[in-house]
């Protein structure tokens, strides 16, 4: 994969509002994220940090609000325009969804062979080319997802989001569920991704160290609007108590005390 322009897409959701029945996950979600920058998303269980990734992926129709991407409204486009902006976004999801049934090559290139972009031969070096970049040798192409271990199926995954080569990549928990020597090496190998790609990246992470390697901006999401924006590096230090409390994980504090009522 060659070095790339910077990508001139950025994201803006403005006034973001999603319901499940009585429930009120997305309630007015304001976020701008710049083209080529990296933003970190936080937030408790259950706070909506997936939901907004899903709508930005045109994977769940928001109620109300305005979504635009590369200055343009999404949610007003022609099926037929935004499938095509969709397919300049990547995602890596929760837990991998790796598909066990397909040799790992196939699922690096799974979107360019679903598009017919690539042929099954080319796709085959290809997958090569990125797992090497992701620190896999070739021959791990050959095997299933079901025989990897946890940190090479992330691997596998931060692969497969990056095989197209998109201008916007999104990261649900990104790291959760490794030991910290590998989630730190993922980390690094996100960053030089999307720094590669001149990508645009929004990931969402519990993970305070992995917010401040991945992310320039970081936002807390909160009852469902994001309460806080600033500089990642801050987080743990930025004078916000909700924000400082969720950082820290302390028991004590204004979300705790919400809680409690
Ligand atoms: N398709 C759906 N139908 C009904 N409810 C949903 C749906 N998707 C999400 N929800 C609800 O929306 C809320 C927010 O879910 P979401 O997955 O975005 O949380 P999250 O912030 O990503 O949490 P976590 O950090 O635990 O992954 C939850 O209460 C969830 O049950």
């Amino acid at each position: 994969m060659s070095s790339q322009r910077p990508t001139t897409l950025g994201v803006k959701l403005i006034g973001l509002r999603k319901a499940f029945g009585p429930k009120q996950v997305l309630d007015g979600v304001n976020l701008d994220i710049p083209p080529n920058s990296s933003m970190v998303v936080l937030g408790g269980s259950g706070s909506g940090k997936s939901v907004m990734l899903k709508c930005i992926l045109g994977l769940i129709q928001p109620d109300e609000g305005v979504i635009e991407i590369g200055g343009q409204d999404v949610l007003k486009m022609s099926a037929r325009d935004r499938t095509a902006l969709m397919n300049r976004i990547g995602m890596l999801f929760q837990n991998g969804a790796l598909f066990d049934s397909l040799p790992v090559w196939e699922n690096v290139c799974f979107k360019l062979l679903a598009q017919k972009r690539i042929t099954r031969r080319a796709a085959r070096d290809k997958a090569a080319e990125v797992l090497a970049q992701v620190g896999l040798a070739a021959s791990v192409g050959d095997l299933s997802p079901a025989e990897l271990s946890g940190g090479m199926q992330k691997r596998v995954a931060l692969a497969r989001a990056v095989a197209a080569e998109p201008e916007i990549i999104l990261f649900d928990e990104p790291t959760t569920g490794l030991d910290p020597i590998m989630g730190a090496v993922i980390d690094g190998l996100i960053a030089d991704c999307v720094h590669r790609l001149g990508a645009t990246a929004i990931s969402i992470t519990h993970d305070m160290a992995s917010a401040r390697r991945i992310g320039q901006q970081a936002a807390m999401l909160y009852r469902g609007q994001v309460v806080w924006t600033g500089p990642a590096a801050q987080l743990g230090d930025t004078g916000n108590a909700m924000v400082d409390q969720f950082a820290r994980g302390e028991r004590e504090g204004p979300i705790t005390m919400e809680l409690r009522r």
